[in-house]
């Protein structure tokens, strides 16, 4: 808890470091797992049982919550905080990537993008000055620049294009943010440039110009595949300030994760564990099973005998089959609860083997445990 926005490094080990961001709203232990709650709650979680899986903060979405219930409402009720229960800290992204994915009849311009709601129709523009404006309506404690993210492959002089957008509405970000923000929050810039280490650095030099308490790492994990992340971040990440907090968007299944702490990334926000939960899936020390397979008809073992989470050490595994197969409400909410609390164990396992200076171990024995190889 602090009055501003903070960061503190606490140790470092070869690339990868452990810290804390400190906020009004409480404090962020880095390398951090973010839940995803788009629409203003983590999917079939109850805030209190993100809070017990160690989520210090959650995501909330621009784009959902602009078309519904819209940011006005929402911040006449009281902000996102108090409307969704959620008292930690929250991180909004800016829209953008959610229009290019989600919404119907996007134009995009200098000033913005116009787009057609994909729930009822509805127009709508975003401008760099609109997003900062509807996640300050929200109250979010991080806020992103509104920011154009390519898709991969594109050539080089169209990411160089769609990049020194980007540029361009991080500043216009910035000063929309010095208007509207409460004390103690923060807008990170977004790096862009695809997969050229050129335009990446250019990027880079180009946001630290307009200075930001935080930058994160966007244009990725849009398919490119691990390898290509991993080279993407090796001439990326090296040059990012070591004493501001480094967010890589959209990142990942556990092994993305771990290959990226150890590349110098503090923040991660991913639907895998949350929405691969609503369909079965389990990640485990040992690697993803699927519930729904019939070899688990008859198991009366739990996920996690030892875990100290309800849903991974008090339901057999034939029980949650069982859930899955009759396609009740249990078996997504515990497979979720489940899935969250495998992440931040995760994380919580990196931050220690960091601080203690045994990184390498965490990942031999992560390279043990699942065959997947990290670096
Ligand atoms: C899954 N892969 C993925 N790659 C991304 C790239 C970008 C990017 O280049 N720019 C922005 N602004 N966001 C991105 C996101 C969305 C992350 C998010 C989702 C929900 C809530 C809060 C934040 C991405 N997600």
């Amino acid at each position: 808890m602090s009055e501003g926005f903070s960061f503190t490094v606490s140790a470092t080990d070869a690339g990868a470091r452990a810290g804390v961001i400190e906020t009004p709203r409480g404090d962020i232990r880095t390398p951090a797992f973010m839940p995803v709650g788009t629409a203003g709650t983590v999917k079939a979680m109850l805030p209190e049982n993100v809070r017990a899986t160690g989520a210090d903060i959650v995501l909330g979405n621009t784009y959902h919550l602009m078309l519904r219930p819209t940011a006005e409402r929402v911040a006449a009720l009281g902000g996102l905080h108090h409307f969704m229960n959620w008292p930690h800290p929250i991180l909004t992204d800016s829209g953008g990537f959610q229009v290019m994915s989600l919404s119907k009849l996007r134009k995009l311009t200098e000033e913005g993008v116009s787009f057609q709601s994909h729930i009822d129709g509805s127009k709508h523009m975003l401008t760099p000055e609109r997003s900062i404006e509807i996640q300050c309506l929200l109250g979010a404690d991080i806020q992103m620049q509104l920011d154009e993210c390519p898709a991969i492959p594109i050539e080089e002089e169209k990411a160089r294009t769609s990049m020194l957008l980007s540029v361009r509405w991080a500043e216009r970000s910035k000063r929309a943010f010095e208007e509207k923000s409460q004390p103690g929050q923060a807008l990170f810039g977004i790096v862009q440039g695809a997969n050229y280490e050129a335009l990446r650095r250019e990027s880079l030099e180009k946001l630290m110009e307009i200075d930001f308490p935080g930058y994160s790492i966007g244009g990725l994990a849009v398919g490119e595949g691990r390898e290509e992340m991993f080279r993407v971040l090796d001439f990326t990440t090296p040059h990012m300030p070591a004493q501001k907090p480094r967010y890589l968007m959209g990142v990942g299944k556990p092994a993305d994760i771990v290959g990226a702490v150890a590349r110098g990334v503090d923040m991660f926000d991913c639907v895998a564990p949350t929405r691969s939960g609503r369909h079965g899936q389990a990640w485990t020390k040992a690697g993803a099973i699927n519930i729904k397979n019939a070899s688990f008809a008859d198991d009366p073992e739990p996920l996690d005998p030892e875990s100290p989470c309800p849903a991974s050490r008090d339901y057999s595994k034939a029980y949650l089959h069982h859930l899955f197969r009759a396609g009740e409400y249990l078996g997504p909410m515990l497979l979720t609860w489940h899935n969250l609390q495998y992440y931040q164990e995760l994380m919580a396992g990196m931050r220690a083997a960091i601080a203690t200076g045994d990184f390498a171990g965490f990942v031999a024995e992560f390279r043990a445990a699942t065959g997947e190889t990290v670096l």
